[in-house]
């Protein structure tokens, strides 16, 4: 009778590792000693030590070759939240991670290590210190934080001690850093077109920016402590850098770092969101003519005019966890890391 070898502790598959937070968590696990699968829909990058696999995660046969002999599943991949396209964020977010939860049964994976958001609780209001305990957003902002929050569902229920595969959610918030292709190149386009001159809101909202070292150091934390006995069976976990920051100085730290003038003038949070909204409206009436891709969507609007900033506790107590990377160190290394982006070059 053929036997199943158990596969080593050691031996793990990031699912979206070519993108941005998956990239730098196969680099620290293969600073750590683990031997790493990349699964993704492109190829990014080579990295002695890292075995590619290119293909849709929706695909089970594609996925079941890079979960061969692996222990631990990282799933780090989706669709960009600015794509807002529905049918796109179904098929990966919430259909592929059912393909995911069976394709890591199929292979006697251990545990699956889901990189969901703490946006899946965020409605566009005030939230301040949120535990995890809040509840699941039940008029999520946009398409994203929808499936998002399915994708959570789905990964969390799916613990089972019994069965001997165990799960957990890392919920980050505004991941930054090097090579990450959203936040400071959308923020420097938008200051490029003159766009970036306005506060919306009176400028004095806290929100959690988290560097990408610590959302990495958080997920391996998980992995580690993530057994049959453990309080991290089947649970969420906010991580973040655990230094709320005024949205707009932080936006501000970034632009004036890299060349460009801090924006100055105030608007009022309702009326850019109502306009935001319009924009959105007429968008999706033009789609099938043409495709427009606002700015400042009703999504960034309420992120950049409300409070919203999550507790960590949870992540501390269960795991030790503590950001290893400062926010103003951080900040520092972001904008080090994108001399192509600075004023003038
Ligand atoms: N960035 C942030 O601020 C936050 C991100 N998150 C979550 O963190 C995770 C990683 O985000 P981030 O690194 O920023 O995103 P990226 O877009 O940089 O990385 C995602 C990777 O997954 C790939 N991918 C997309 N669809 C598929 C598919 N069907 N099959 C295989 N691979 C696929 C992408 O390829 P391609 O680029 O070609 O689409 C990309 O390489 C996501 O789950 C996101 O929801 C959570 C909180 C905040
Ligand atoms: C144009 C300006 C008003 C804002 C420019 C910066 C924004 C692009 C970013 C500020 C907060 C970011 C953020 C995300 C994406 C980039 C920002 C909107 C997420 C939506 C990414 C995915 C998540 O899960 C939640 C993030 C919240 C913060």
């Amino acid at each position: 009778m053929a036997t199943r070898v158990r596969p080593s502790s050691k031996r793990c598959t990031v699912i979206g590792g070519s993108g941005f937070l998956g990239r730098h968590l196969v680099e620290r696990l293969v600073d750590r000693g683990y031997t790493v699968n990349v699964f993704d829909i492109r190829q990014a990058y080579e990295l002695p030590g890292v075995t590619f696999h290119q293909g849709d995660l929706c695909d089970k046969q594609a996925l079941l070759v890079a979960l061969k002999d692996v222990s631990i599943v990282f799933h780090c991949a989706s669709p960009a939240p600015g794509s807002d396209d529905r049918a796109l964020f179904q098929r990966v977010n919430i259909d592929g991670t059912q393909t995911v939860i069976q394709a890591c049964h199929e292979a006697g994976v251990q545990k699956l290590i889901l990189t969901s958001s703490a946006s899946v609780v965020f409605e566009g209001t005030d939230i301040k210190n949120g535990r995890e305990d809040l509840p699941y957003a039940k008029k999520p902002i946009d398409y994203y934080t929808e499936t998002k929050i399915q994708q959570e569902k789905l990964v969390l229920e799916a613990c089972s001690k019994e069965k001997g595969f165990l799960t957990v959610a890392i919920r980050p918030h505004g991941i930054f850093g090097p090579r990450d292709p959203q936040l400071v190149p959308i923020l420097v386009d938008t200051a490029r077109r003159g766009k970036m001159k306005f506060i919306i809101g009176d400028g004095s909202n806290l929100v959690d920016f988290t560097y990408v070292e610590n959302v990495v150091h958080g997920h391996i934390l998980a992995a580690e402590h993530l057994k049959a006995d453990s309080p991290l069976c089947g649970q969420a976990y906010h991580i973040t850098n655990d230094e709320p920051v005024r949205f707009w100085d932080f936006m501000s730290q970034i632009l004036v770092g890299l060349g460009y003038s801090a924006p100055r003038y105030h608007l009022p949070y309702t009326l850019v969101y109502g306009i935001a909204l319009l924009l959105w409206l007429i968008a999706l009436v033009l789609r099938p003519l043409i495709r427009i891709k606002p700015t400042f969507t009703p999504m960034r609007v309420a992120l950049a005019g409300t409070h919203h900033y999550y507790s960590c506790t949870r992540a501390k107590k269960d795991m030790g966890y503590q950001p290893p990377v400062p926010l103003q160190e951080a900040i520092v290394r972001t904008v080090e890391s994108y001399p192509h982006l600075q004023k003038g070059a």
